[in-house]
Order: C-alpha cells, then sequence, then structure tokens
C-alpha cells in the first residue's frame, strides 16, 4: 500500500472532486460518516460522554460532522471548538451551522484558563490538527493536548493525533495528542511507523473515503507499506521436477570464539527459508557444535581456531551471508576486504561486517552492487554518521544506498528496506524479537531467498516481512519475553503457510504499534 505525502493526499483530494463533480463538503460529509459508522457500529448506543475537541480547519469539520451525527443518534456529546485561529475553513464553517440548526451549541476554547474537565471514563474525539499543521502549535493549545494526554481517557484520532506533522518530526514533542486509536482516512501516514513519531499512535486504521483510484494508482511514493497483498506476489513457487541444486547453494562466513550460535541460527534460519544447500564457513572451535545442532548444514572451516583469518571457498556460492558473530580482529579484517575485492555477486552483509565496514569505509566500494546491508540502528550510525531525526536518517540512507548501488534493510520495530530512492516499511514483528541473534536469523532468511533466485530488494522486502511473521506466530505459542531467535527459525514455515491464508482478509488496513 502505498504512503502518500500530505501534499498528494490534497492532490488526490482534488482530483476525486473534479471527476466526481463534487463539492468538498461532501467529501468532508463521506469521510466522517466513515468515522461515525465505525464509532457506531462499536458503541451501539452506549451513553458514554463524547467529548469532541474541533479545530478551525478541515479536520476540525470532520469532528463537526461526527459529532452531528452521534447527536442524530442520540449520543451522549459535548463539542469544543479550539478556536486557534480566525482563518476558518468553508467547510468548518458550514457544519458549525449544520451542528447549531441540530441544537448543539458547542463551546469555545480560546486560552488554556477554558480548558474543560475530561475524565478518564470519558471518550475524546480529537480533531484539533489534522494534516495541515504546518507549525508549532501554541503554547495555550499544546497544553490542551497535555491536558487531553493526561486525562486517560480513550483518544480517537481523526485522520492523524492532533500535533503530529506528517512530513517531518514535531516541533514540540509534548504537543503531540497520545492516540489511543487513529482512523486515518484512505492512506497510512509515513509518521505511524517512525521511531520517533510512532510512539503517538497506539493502533491505527485506514477508513476508506474512496479518493480518486486513478490517482492512487498512477502517482510514484517514495514509500511504501508492505503486507501480505505486497509479498503474494513476490512468491516463487517450487517446482515439481527441480531438484537442491534448482535453489541455490548458501554460505554463511561469520562466527568466531563464543559467538558460533549466530552461524548456527543464520545457516538454520537459511536451510528453513529453501536454499536449496547451505554451507557455513567458521573458524574451527565451532565445528562440532555446528554440525551436531544442524546436521543438514555443511560445514568448512578455516585455519584458525578461534577467528577467521582467510576466506577460502571451493567451490561458486549462489550467494554469501557474512558478518554474524565474526568479530573484528586483525586478520578478520583483513580477510573481510579480501574476500571482498574476490566476490561479484551481491552478498548478505550483517553485524561485524557492517561494523568492518564503518571502520574501514575504503572497502565500501568493494562491496558488490546490489548488495544487502543489514544495520541495525547503532551499525546505521557508524555506516553513515548520526541524523538529528527520522526523516533525516531516511534521506541519508536513500543517498548511501543509491551512492553504493546496494539495499539498505533499516532494522527496527518497523524495519524500511531502502533501494533506488525508495522505502518499503515492512508490518509484521513484534517487540519479543528484541532479543539475541533475531538478526542473525533475519540475515539467513535473506541471504536463502537470494540462493533462490529472489532480485536483492524482493530477497530484503519479503526476508523481512517473513522474519516479523515468523516472530508474531512465535509469540503466540510462547508470548514476548520467552520468545528465542530459534522459535523465529522454527515458524519460518508457519510464517510461508500465513501468507497463503484467506488473502481477502487483508481487505482493511490497520495495524498496533
Ligand atoms: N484528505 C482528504 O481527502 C480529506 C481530508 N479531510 C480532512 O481535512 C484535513 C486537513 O484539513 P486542513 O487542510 O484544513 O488542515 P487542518 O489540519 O485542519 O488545519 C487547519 C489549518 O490550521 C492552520 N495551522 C496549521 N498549523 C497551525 C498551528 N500550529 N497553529 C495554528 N494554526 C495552524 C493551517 O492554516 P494556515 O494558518 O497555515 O493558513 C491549516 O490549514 C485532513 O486531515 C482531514 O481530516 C476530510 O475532511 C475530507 C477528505
Ligand atoms: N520492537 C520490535 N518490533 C519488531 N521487531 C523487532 C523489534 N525489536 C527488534 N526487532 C527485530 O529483531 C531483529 C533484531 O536484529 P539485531 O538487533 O541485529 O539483533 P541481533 O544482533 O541480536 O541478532 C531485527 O530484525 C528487528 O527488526
Ligand atoms: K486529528
Amino acid at each position: 500500500m502505498k504512503i502518500f505525502t500530505a501534499r498528494q493526499i490534497y492532490e488526490a483530494d482534488k482530483s476525486t472532486i473534479q471527476k466526481e463533480q463534487i463539492k468538498s463538503h461532501e467529501l468532508m460529509e463521506r469521510a466522517a460518516t466513515q468515522l461515525f459508522e465505525w464509532m457506531h457500529s462499536r458503541l451501539r448506543g452506549t451513553q458514554v460522554n463524547i467529548k469532541l475537541f474541533c479545530g478551525i480547519g478541515n479536520n476540525g469539520g470532520d469532528g463537526l460532522v461526527l459529532a452531528r451525527k452521534l447527536n442524530e443518534h442520540g449520543y451522549s456529546i459535548k463539542v469544543y471548538v479550539v478556536n486557534y485561529s480566525d482563518k476558518r475553513s468553508e467547510d468548518f464553517l458550514l457544519n458549525l451551522e449544520r451542528l447549531k440548526d441540530g441544537k448543539v451549541w458547542p463551546d469555545f476554547i480560546n486560552a488554556e484558563s477554558d480548558l474543560p474537565e475530561i475524565s478518564p471514563n470519558d471518550i475524546v474525539v480529537d480533531a484539533i490538527f489534522g494534516i495541515g499543521l504546518n507549525r508549532a502549535p501554541d503554547a495555550w493549545v499544546g497544553n490542551l493536548i497535555k491536558h487531553i494526554n493526561s486525562s486517560r481517557a480513550f483518544t480517537l484520532s481523526v485522520d492523524v493525533p492532533s500535533g503530529l506533522p506528517v512530513d517531518r518530526g514535531p516541533w514540540e514533542p509534548s504537543y503531540v495528542v497520545n492516540s489511543s486509536y487513529v482512523l486515518s482516512f484512505q492512506v497510512p501516514k509515513l509518521v505511524f511507523f517512525l521511531p520517533e513519531t510512532g510512539v503517538y499512535v497506539n493502533q491505527w486504521e485506514i477508513l476508506d473515503i474512496g479518493l480518486d483510484q486513478d490517482y492512487m494508482i498512477n502517482t510514484e511514493t517514495d514509500f511504501e507499506l508492505i503486507g501480505r497483498p505486497e509479498v503474494l506476489p513476490m512468491y516463487r513457487p517450487r517446482l515439481k521436477f527441480s531438484h537442491k541444486g534448482t535453489y541455490g547453494h548458501s554460505v554463511i562466513v561469520g562466527g568466531s570464539y563464543g559467538k558460533i550460535g549466530a552461524v548456527q541460527l543464520a545457516s538454520n534460519a537459511c536451510l528453513s527459508i529453501g536454499s536449496g544447500l547451505v554451507t557455513a564457513f567458521i573458524p574451527k572451535c565451532g565445528y562440532d557444535s555446528l554440525q551436531t545442532a544442524v546436521p543438514e548444514v555443511m560445514v568448512l572451516t578455516g585455519s584458525r581456531e578461534k577467528n577467521i583469518s582467510g576466506i577460502e571457498i571451493p567451490f561458486e556460492p549462489s550467494v554469501v551471508g557474512i558478518g554474524v558473530g565474526i568479530g573484528q580482529d586483525d586478520d578478520t579484517v583483513s580477510a573481510f576486504g579480501n574476500f571482498l575485492k574476490r566476490v561479484d555477486s551481491p552478498m548478505v552483509i550483517d553485524a561485524d561486517g557492517l561494523n568492518i565496514l564503518s571502520q574501514n569505509p575504503e572497502m565500501l566500494k568493494d562491496v558488490p552492487a546490489l548488495s544487502i546491508l543489514t544495520p541495525h540502528p547503532r551499525e546505521l550510525e557508524r555506516l553513515m554518521g548520526q541524523w538529528s531525526s527520522d526523516f533525516e536518517k531516511l534521506e541519508k540512507a536513500k543517498a548511501f544506498a543509491a551512492h553504493y548501488n546496494l539495499v539498505l534493510v533499516i532494522k527496527g520495530a518497523h524495519t524500511i528496506t531502502i533501494y533506488n530512492g525508495k522505502g518499503y516499511v515492512n508490518t509484521t514483528g513484534n517487540p519479543g524479537m528484541a532479543t539475541a541473534g533475531s538478526g542473525d536469523v533475519l540475515t539467513g532468511m535473506i541471504t536463502g531467498l537470494v540462493a533462490q533466485g529472489y532480485s536483492s530488494v524482493e530477497a530484503a522486502i519479503f526476508g523481512v516481512y517473513l522474519h516479523g511473521l515468523a516472530g508474531d506466530l512465535g509469540v503466540s505459542s510462547k508470548g514476548y519475553e520467552a520468545l528465542k531467535a530459534s522459535n523465529i527459525v522454527e515458524h519460518i514455515g508457519n510464517a510461508f503457510s500465513d501468507v497463503f491464508r484467506q488473502p481477502e482478509m487483508e481487505q482493511k488496513e490497520s495495524g498496533q504499534n
């Protein structure tokens, strides 16, 4: 699913109005009707106090239409107009009149002294600012937002949490509504998925308000949300007359004394995702344990006992995944550098492989084109320097990936794969995966997909999706705390099955942070 910028959403809005020959207030009515139906289908007439905080733009207009409909259906409502500017939108004004026609009289909040009481049992509808926010809210509006946040009432945000700009980080982090639930129109917003701004969104759901499909389909976006519909077409079915040679021979290079488990996890994951053959290249100390732990994996050892000091692979692998547990001894660093010079086909580079690149940036030019780098945030910072916001991080990552012609997998709660100027935002995974070795599993999975003929970018996107899904399935039996990286490997098969389960269920896009 495409992730549009605010400017693109306004264009989609305009294009819909032109094509359908409707008035903008009719589109507002359509959007707010969706909001109402969502609430009504859940509340079914329950007498709870609903306090609607409406700004003076179109986000506020949506709130006013919702208020009118809730009132018509007998709900107990109180409307507050947050009067932060005299530049009221036409559709806001129209709907203010319509609300008054229904004998609903809003209170106007003009300053801090007007803050109303909010009980934890109320429902707050947050329609103060939408995607039109373009500067920091005034202090008194910020304090109203803080007041809403401290009420502990269930807070339903219209389109976006108020105070959260959609194309940058907030000016003042405490002036953003902490939404219990965001009902977002038509498309998800990038800020829902970034570590600095995703924290304001507990759950989100997309409401389809019927914006112009032609515009949506034909407009290129910089970011895409990756769910089941996006990965299904990537799947390459296994063929009846295939054999293990069809699915590639992966080599996982890594490990050092005390860190052989990283290679075990990666090579096991590589096999489990379907690589025809898997060989691990490790120092001697890991030979017995690896052969015992995963008998299906072949093992080559270097000449040293405790670390890798030279990488010799006596055959042409389909793909190499390198770096897990490898360490940064001087000999290992030069073995890694020499190896990069000798390999032309894309590799998967992780962990200390990335740290070696950061310490020796001259090696970056030898990384084969279309290689996949899988840094967690600290490794990314070492590779490309610091950033001042998530948006700057993404821009830097795009430039870095383009400069070296690489695929960059920025790991996190919503892992983002960067390639060719675009970002692919993953939707699977959970905090149970914040555990030792889960990144090693991902390295093995992506390597195994490249071995089977997936392109680098598809292997990264699909691998990240399956990895998160395997983690989600693992958590359903283990719980967050007890989930271990090896449980993620155990669930790779189930993750494949899950991708093919009832694709029609994907109609509604929603998520939980
Ligand atoms: N997309 C769609 O298809 C549909 C969208 N709809 C809805 O429209 C919403 C967008 O509405 P919107 O453009 O009127 O902007 P909104 O967020 O209400 O802000 C209002 C105005 O406030 C101003 N302003 C900005 N920052 C400020 C600040 N810090 N302090 C004070 N003032 C500030 C700024 O005006 P300015 O003062 O800069 O001229 C801005 O224009 C969208 O989120 C959705 O809910 C649906 O109705 C129908 C279909
Ligand atoms: N809170 C989270 N939600 C979803 N996925 C997560 C979360 N925390 C970590 N992960 C995933 O777990 C993996 C951790 O990788 P990494 O930090 O390299 O671990 P390790 O070095 O221990 O193998 C990444 O794929 C990341 O996306
Ligand atoms: K809002």
